[in-house]
Protein backbone atom coordinates (compact mmCIF):
# COMPACT_ATOMS: atom_id res chain seq x y z
CA UNK A 1 0.00 0.00 0.00
CA UNK A 2 1.50 3.31 -1.09
CA UNK A 3 2.35 5.31 2.22
CA UNK A 4 1.45 9.44 2.41
CA UNK A 5 1.96 9.88 6.37
CA UNK A 6 4.59 10.77 7.99
CA UNK A 7 7.94 10.21 7.39
CA UNK A 8 10.55 8.71 9.25
CA UNK A 9 13.16 11.00 9.97
CA UNK A 10 16.76 9.34 10.45
CA UNK A 11 19.48 11.46 11.69
CA UNK A 12 23.27 10.44 10.21
CA UNK A 13 25.55 11.68 12.95
CA UNK A 14 29.10 10.51 11.08
CA UNK A 15 30.39 14.24 10.32
CA UNK A 16 30.54 14.82 13.93
CA UNK A 17 33.05 12.21 14.23
CA UNK A 18 34.62 13.51 11.20
CA UNK A 19 35.30 17.24 13.34
CA UNK A 20 36.39 15.13 16.30
CA UNK A 21 38.65 13.07 14.53
CA UNK A 22 40.22 16.63 12.45
CA UNK A 23 41.92 17.10 16.11
CA UNK A 24 42.15 13.57 17.46
CA UNK A 25 39.82 14.40 20.58
CA UNK A 26 36.98 13.30 22.22
CA UNK A 27 35.20 15.89 21.13
CA UNK A 28 32.31 16.35 19.53
CA UNK A 29 30.72 13.44 21.02
CA UNK A 30 28.79 11.62 18.01
CA UNK A 31 26.41 9.95 20.51
CA UNK A 32 25.61 13.20 22.20
CA UNK A 33 24.36 14.16 18.80
CA UNK A 34 22.44 11.58 18.48
CA UNK A 35 21.10 11.61 22.04
CA UNK A 36 20.22 15.26 20.87
CA UNK A 37 18.44 14.36 17.45
CA UNK A 38 16.71 11.61 19.36
CA UNK A 39 14.93 14.46 21.86
CA UNK A 40 14.61 16.88 18.44
CA UNK A 41 12.13 14.03 17.28
CA UNK A 42 14.77 12.05 15.26
CA UNK A 43 13.05 8.77 14.44
CA UNK A 44 16.47 6.83 13.95
CA UNK A 45 20.10 7.57 14.04
CA UNK A 46 22.65 6.11 10.98
CA UNK A 47 25.86 5.64 11.48
CA UNK A 48 28.76 4.15 8.94
CA UNK A 49 31.53 2.38 9.91
CA UNK A 50 34.17 3.03 7.40
CA UNK A 51 36.56 0.58 6.31
CA UNK A 52 38.94 3.38 6.65
CA UNK A 53 37.49 4.47 10.19
CA UNK A 54 37.54 7.94 8.59
CA UNK A 55 34.70 9.58 10.78
CA UNK A 56 32.79 6.96 12.77
CA UNK A 57 34.70 4.13 14.58
CA UNK A 58 34.43 0.67 16.09
CA UNK A 59 33.36 2.04 19.71
CA UNK A 60 31.07 4.37 18.59
CA UNK A 61 28.73 2.14 17.23
CA UNK A 62 28.77 0.13 20.49
CA UNK A 63 28.02 3.36 22.22
CA UNK A 64 25.35 4.21 20.14
CA UNK A 65 23.40 1.03 20.17
CA UNK A 66 23.87 1.13 24.10
CA UNK A 67 23.15 4.75 24.61
CA UNK A 68 20.24 5.46 22.16
CA UNK A 69 16.77 5.12 22.82
CA UNK A 70 15.52 4.73 19.16
CA UNK A 71 16.64 2.29 16.03
CA UNK A 72 20.19 2.31 14.85
CA UNK A 73 21.19 2.12 10.97
CA UNK A 74 24.35 0.73 10.95
CA UNK A 75 25.75 1.51 7.39
CA UNK A 76 28.68 -0.52 6.23
CA UNK A 77 30.19 -2.21 3.52
CA UNK A 78 29.78 -5.73 2.67
CA UNK A 79 33.01 -7.34 3.94
CA UNK A 80 33.01 -10.32 6.59
CA UNK A 81 34.99 -7.65 9.18
CA UNK A 82 31.59 -5.61 9.51
CA UNK A 83 29.45 -8.56 9.06
CA UNK A 84 30.99 -9.79 12.06
CA UNK A 85 30.76 -6.37 14.13
CA UNK A 86 26.95 -6.07 12.42
CA UNK A 87 26.60 -9.56 14.38
CA UNK A 88 28.07 -8.50 17.48
CA UNK A 89 26.66 -4.77 17.66
CA UNK A 90 23.39 -6.34 16.69
CA UNK A 91 22.24 -3.17 15.21
CA UNK A 92 17.84 -2.66 13.95
CA UNK A 93 19.38 -2.23 10.54
CA UNK A 94 22.13 -3.02 8.55
CA UNK A 95 22.26 -0.75 5.18
CA UNK A 96 24.75 -1.85 3.15
CA UNK A 97 26.73 0.71 0.78
CA UNK A 98 29.50 0.01 -1.70
CA UNK A 99 32.64 1.42 -0.45
CA UNK A 100 35.80 3.09 -1.81
CA UNK A 101 38.94 4.06 -0.29
CA UNK A 102 39.69 7.15 -2.60
CA UNK A 103 36.06 8.51 -2.58
CA UNK A 104 35.11 11.46 -1.01
CA UNK A 105 31.83 10.76 -0.38
CA UNK A 106 29.79 7.49 -1.26
CA UNK A 107 29.14 7.94 -5.18
CA UNK A 108 27.28 5.56 -6.01
CA UNK A 109 24.88 2.46 -5.26
CA UNK A 110 25.67 -1.01 -4.79
CA UNK A 111 25.62 -3.21 -7.33
CA UNK A 112 23.20 -5.80 -6.73
CA UNK A 113 22.82 -7.31 -9.81
CA UNK A 114 26.32 -8.14 -10.51
CA UNK A 115 27.23 -9.92 -6.95
CA UNK A 116 23.37 -11.29 -6.20
CA UNK A 117 24.78 -14.77 -5.45
CA UNK A 118 27.34 -13.10 -2.85
CA UNK A 119 24.89 -10.70 -1.30
CA UNK A 120 22.34 -12.88 -0.81
CA UNK A 121 24.38 -15.10 1.62
CA UNK A 122 26.12 -11.93 3.20
CA UNK A 123 22.57 -11.25 4.29
CA UNK A 124 21.27 -14.40 5.42
CA UNK A 125 23.22 -14.11 8.61
CA UNK A 126 22.08 -10.27 9.65
CA UNK A 127 18.63 -11.16 8.65
CA UNK A 128 18.22 -13.96 11.15
CA UNK A 129 20.06 -12.14 13.72
CA UNK A 130 17.01 -9.78 13.50
CA UNK A 131 18.42 -7.05 11.41
CA UNK A 132 16.44 -5.26 8.89
CA UNK A 133 18.18 -5.55 5.60
CA UNK A 134 18.85 -2.26 3.57
CA UNK A 135 21.08 -2.08 0.33
CA UNK A 136 21.80 1.38 -0.76
CA UNK A 137 21.45 1.66 -4.48
CA UNK A 138 20.59 3.42 -7.51
CA UNK A 139 17.13 3.80 -9.21
CA UNK A 140 18.36 1.35 -11.63
CA UNK A 141 15.46 -1.33 -12.19
CA UNK A 142 18.02 -3.95 -12.55
CA UNK A 143 19.11 -3.47 -9.14
CA UNK A 144 15.98 -3.07 -7.42
CA UNK A 145 14.83 -5.99 -8.69
CA UNK A 146 17.78 -7.86 -7.95
CA UNK A 147 17.45 -6.41 -4.15
CA UNK A 148 13.77 -7.90 -4.30
CA UNK A 149 15.56 -11.03 -5.59
CA UNK A 150 17.90 -11.68 -2.91
CA UNK A 151 15.46 -11.08 0.17
CA UNK A 152 16.61 -7.69 1.46
CA UNK A 153 13.81 -5.98 3.36
CA UNK A 154 14.46 -2.46 2.68
CA UNK A 155 16.00 -0.37 -0.21
CA UNK A 156 17.69 2.91 0.09
CA UNK A 157 17.46 5.35 -2.88
CA UNK A 158 20.66 7.08 -3.28
CA UNK A 159 19.59 10.81 -3.90
CA UNK A 160 23.63 11.80 -4.19
CA UNK A 161 23.09 12.69 -8.07
CA UNK A 162 19.69 14.45 -7.35
CA UNK A 163 20.94 16.43 -4.80
CA UNK A 164 24.60 17.44 -6.91
CA UNK A 165 22.90 18.63 -10.13
CA UNK A 166 20.03 20.62 -7.76
CA UNK A 167 23.06 22.23 -6.49
CA UNK A 168 24.54 23.16 -9.44
CA UNK A 169 21.42 24.45 -10.64
CA UNK A 170 20.78 22.09 -13.80
CA UNK A 171 16.99 22.19 -12.85
CA UNK A 172 16.15 20.32 -16.13
CA UNK A 173 18.07 17.09 -15.28
CA UNK A 174 17.37 17.32 -11.40
CA UNK A 175 13.78 16.99 -13.09
CA UNK A 176 14.36 14.11 -14.58
CA UNK A 177 16.48 12.65 -12.04
CA UNK A 178 13.82 12.97 -9.75
CA UNK A 179 11.69 11.13 -12.58
CA UNK A 180 13.87 8.26 -12.52
CA UNK A 181 14.10 7.84 -8.54
CA UNK A 182 10.20 8.21 -8.75
CA UNK A 183 10.24 5.50 -10.73
CA UNK A 184 12.38 3.42 -9.06
CA UNK A 185 10.37 4.34 -5.41
CA UNK A 186 7.24 2.77 -7.44
CA UNK A 187 9.04 -0.52 -8.96
CA UNK A 188 10.66 -1.21 -5.23
CA UNK A 189 7.49 -0.95 -3.53
CA UNK A 190 5.93 -3.31 -6.13
CA UNK A 191 7.94 -5.54 -5.58
CA UNK A 192 7.18 -5.65 -1.46
CA UNK A 193 10.53 -3.80 -0.86
CA UNK A 194 10.19 -0.72 2.24
CA UNK A 195 11.68 2.43 0.55
CA UNK A 196 14.05 4.86 2.04
CA UNK A 197 16.03 7.59 0.34
CA UNK A 198 19.27 9.85 1.25
CA UNK A 199 22.72 11.15 0.20
CA UNK A 200 22.96 14.97 -0.24
CA UNK A 201 19.66 16.18 1.32
CA UNK A 202 18.95 19.79 2.36
CA UNK A 203 16.32 22.28 2.90
CA UNK A 204 16.49 23.64 -0.66
CA UNK A 205 16.07 20.03 -2.66
CA UNK A 206 14.41 18.19 0.22
CA UNK A 207 10.53 18.66 -0.75
CA UNK A 208 10.46 16.83 -4.02
CA UNK A 209 11.98 13.79 -2.41
CA UNK A 210 9.76 13.79 0.59
CA UNK A 211 6.43 13.75 -1.64
CA UNK A 212 7.44 10.99 -3.51
CA UNK A 213 4.36 8.86 -1.81
CA UNK A 214 6.40 5.10 -1.60
CA UNK A 215 9.17 6.81 0.26
CA UNK A 216 8.64 5.55 3.92
CA UNK A 217 12.05 7.53 5.32
CA UNK A 218 14.91 9.97 4.97
CA UNK A 219 18.71 9.67 6.16
CA UNK A 220 19.84 12.77 6.06
CA UNK A 221 23.37 13.47 8.24
CA UNK A 222 25.65 16.29 6.32
CA UNK A 223 23.86 19.12 5.62
CA UNK A 224 22.14 19.18 8.98
CA UNK A 225 25.65 18.72 10.88
CA UNK A 226 26.65 21.92 8.96
CA UNK A 227 23.79 23.37 9.95
CA UNK A 228 23.68 22.72 13.31
CA UNK A 229 26.94 24.59 13.54
CA UNK A 230 25.05 28.06 13.10
CA UNK A 231 21.46 27.10 14.59
CA UNK A 232 21.78 24.10 17.04
CA UNK A 233 21.33 20.36 16.15
CA UNK A 234 17.59 20.35 17.91
CA UNK A 235 16.42 23.50 15.85
CA UNK A 236 18.15 22.14 12.40
CA UNK A 237 16.59 18.64 12.89
CA UNK A 238 12.83 20.48 13.41
CA UNK A 239 12.99 22.78 10.15
CA UNK A 240 13.95 19.57 8.39
CA UNK A 241 11.19 17.70 9.54
CA UNK A 242 8.70 20.66 9.15
CA UNK A 243 9.94 20.89 5.62
CA UNK A 244 9.36 17.35 5.24
CA UNK A 245 5.70 17.20 6.99
CA UNK A 246 5.03 20.36 4.46
CA UNK A 247 6.01 18.09 1.51
CA UNK A 248 3.66 15.47 2.40
CA UNK A 249 0.79 17.82 2.88
CA UNK A 250 1.08 17.54 7.02
C1 LIG B 1 26.08 5.91 2.59
C2 LIG B 1 25.83 7.32 2.86
O1 LIG B 1 25.20 7.97 2.09
C3 LIG B 1 26.34 7.93 4.11
O2 LIG B 1 26.86 7.09 4.98
C4 LIG B 1 26.84 9.26 4.23
O3 LIG B 1 26.85 9.99 3.11
C5 LIG B 1 27.97 9.58 5.14
O4 LIG B 1 29.14 8.90 4.85
P1 LIG B 1 30.22 9.39 3.80
O5 LIG B 1 30.12 10.88 3.69
O6 LIG B 1 31.49 8.90 4.35
O7 LIG B 1 29.85 8.73 2.50
N1 LIG C 1 22.43 7.09 3.61
C1 LIG C 1 22.43 8.51 3.50
C2 LIG C 1 22.76 9.13 4.78
O1 LIG C 1 22.81 8.47 5.80
C3 LIG C 1 22.98 10.58 4.88
O2 LIG C 1 23.70 11.10 3.82
P1 LIG C 1 24.20 12.63 3.88
O3 LIG C 1 22.98 13.48 4.23
O4 LIG C 1 25.23 12.71 4.96
O5 LIG C 1 24.72 12.91 2.52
Amino acid sequence: MTQTGKLRLGINIDHVATLRNARGTVWPDPLRAALLAEAAGADGITAHLREDRRHIRDADMVALKAGIGIPLNFECGATAEMQAICLATKPHAVCLVPERREERTTEGGLDVAGDAARLASFITPLRDAGARVSLFIGHDARQIESAARIGAAVVELHTGHYSDLHAEGRMGEAEAELDALRRGAALAQSLGLEVHAGHGLTYDNVAPIAAIPQVVELNIGHFLIGEAVFIGLGPAISEMRRLMDAARGL
